[in-house]
């Protein structure tokens, strides 16, 4: 049976007329999911009669939650459980300007790259739209609160699941449920040449975070695989055609590793790179994976490494590491339940 989750205020009207119902049902019933109602009974505005015509054809697919780990600056890591059975990790993080809620787009990855936790039992399965807006719901349940921005970067490759993402990103953006605004939603990808450019033909006024971790190809085939399928100038040129589309300044994800990608030349080499580009780079230290031996660089040599880019006129920043007392790095969690 289909997960009433998946289901745009549009289709929900759709079957609601089709039942001979009035219109304004649908809306009801929109608000009701997006409340985060786990039972169609605890739609109490709803006739019964209609109620069980609901359950005659649809399920809720309530989304478990396995375990947390709160840290100390407020951001709480949650292990969920999807109805059948498979384990996803999402991550509450508190801001000035709100709550934003980091979610799962696959059980699993198939990317490959070789500093990330989330790929090691390779992918399971595509996560549906009703999943995703599952994930925002359980959490903003649980702490009581309102979530007001949207980050695409646990576990998975969002564009690997394009449908699905887009649809989510409607379900989520829709006025009627979350009403989340594209410009509080950021979608990171490894960096799929064809599909970013489909995403920039839609205008969505979204961030778009590509993850690059490596000023050139020789480099970035080491630790990243797609790397092997798009060369770097296919993806930067990818990127400028974003920028042309949309308008919309890309932030560059870039892990810094010991000894792989954080030398000067890497900082000179990618500055020359990005240059004239419409971006902005956000330098990670690498969380370290029990399963991999990558080390970060000392803090001074993060530093300048940024101050390589900012001399050459590239916006740059260090991440503030939100939830550093906890299993912060995407997928350990997971993989600490899993193994
Ligand atoms: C888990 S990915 C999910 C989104 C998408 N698949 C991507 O690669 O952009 C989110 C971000 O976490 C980064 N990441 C993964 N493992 C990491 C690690 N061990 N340390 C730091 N960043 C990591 C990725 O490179 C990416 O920028
Ligand atoms: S970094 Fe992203 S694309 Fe690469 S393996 Fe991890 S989740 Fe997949």
């Amino acid at each position: 049976m289909y997960d009433i989750r998946d289901l745009s205020l549009k289709e929900i009207e759709e079957f609601i007329v089709s039942l001979g119902e009035p219109k304004f049902r649908a809306k009801q019933i929109f608000k009701w999911i997006n409340n985060g109602i786990e039972d169609f009974d605890e739609m109490t505005d709803i006739p019964k009669k209609l109620r069980d015509k609901l359950k005659e054809n649809f399920i809720i697919k309530n989304i478990f939650i396995e375990a947390k780990q709160e840290s100390s600056d407020g951001t709480v890591k949650y292990l969920l459980r999807l109805k059948d059975g498979n384990l996803i990790e999402a991550v509450l993080m508190r801001y000035s300007y709100g709550n934003s809620v980091c979610i799962s787009t696959q059980a699993g990855c198939n990317m490959g790259c070789s500093f990330c936790a989330s790929t090691i039992g390779g992918k399971i399965r595509d996560l549906s739209p009703g999943e995703m807006l599952g994930e925002v719901l359980a959490i903003s349940k649980d702490q009581n609160i309102r979530i007001s921005n949207i980050v695409l970067m646990g576990t998975g490759e969002p564009l690997d699941n394009f449908d699905n993402v887009l649809k989510f990103l409607e379900l989520i953006n829709s006025k009627e449920g979350l009403n989340i605004g594209m410009r509080h939603i950021t979608l990171s990808t490894c960096g799929l040449v064809p599909e970013i450019k489909r995403l920039a033909d839609l205008r969505l006024q979204l961030t778009l975070a590509i993850s690059l971790h490596a000023p050139n190809n020789d480099k970035r085939k080491k630790i990243m695989p797609i790397a092997n399928r798009y060369s770097m100038n296919e993806l930067l040129e990818a990127c400028r055609y974003y920028v042309e589309k949309t308008n919309r300044r890309i932030t560059f994800e870039y892990a810094l590793i010991k000894d792989i990608n954080d030398s000067i030349e890497d900082a000179k080499e990618l500055s020359k790179r990005l240059e004239g580009l419409l971006c902005h780079v956000n330098l990670i230290p690498v969380n370290p994976v029990s399963e991999r031996n990558f080390e970060r660089p000392d803090r001074k040599r993060i530093e300048n490494f940024r101050d390589i880019l900012e001399s050459h006129g590239i916006n740059t920043t260090i991440r503030r590491e939100l939830g550093n007392d906890i299993d912060a790095a995407c997928g350990q969690l997971r993989r600490r339940f899993i193994t």
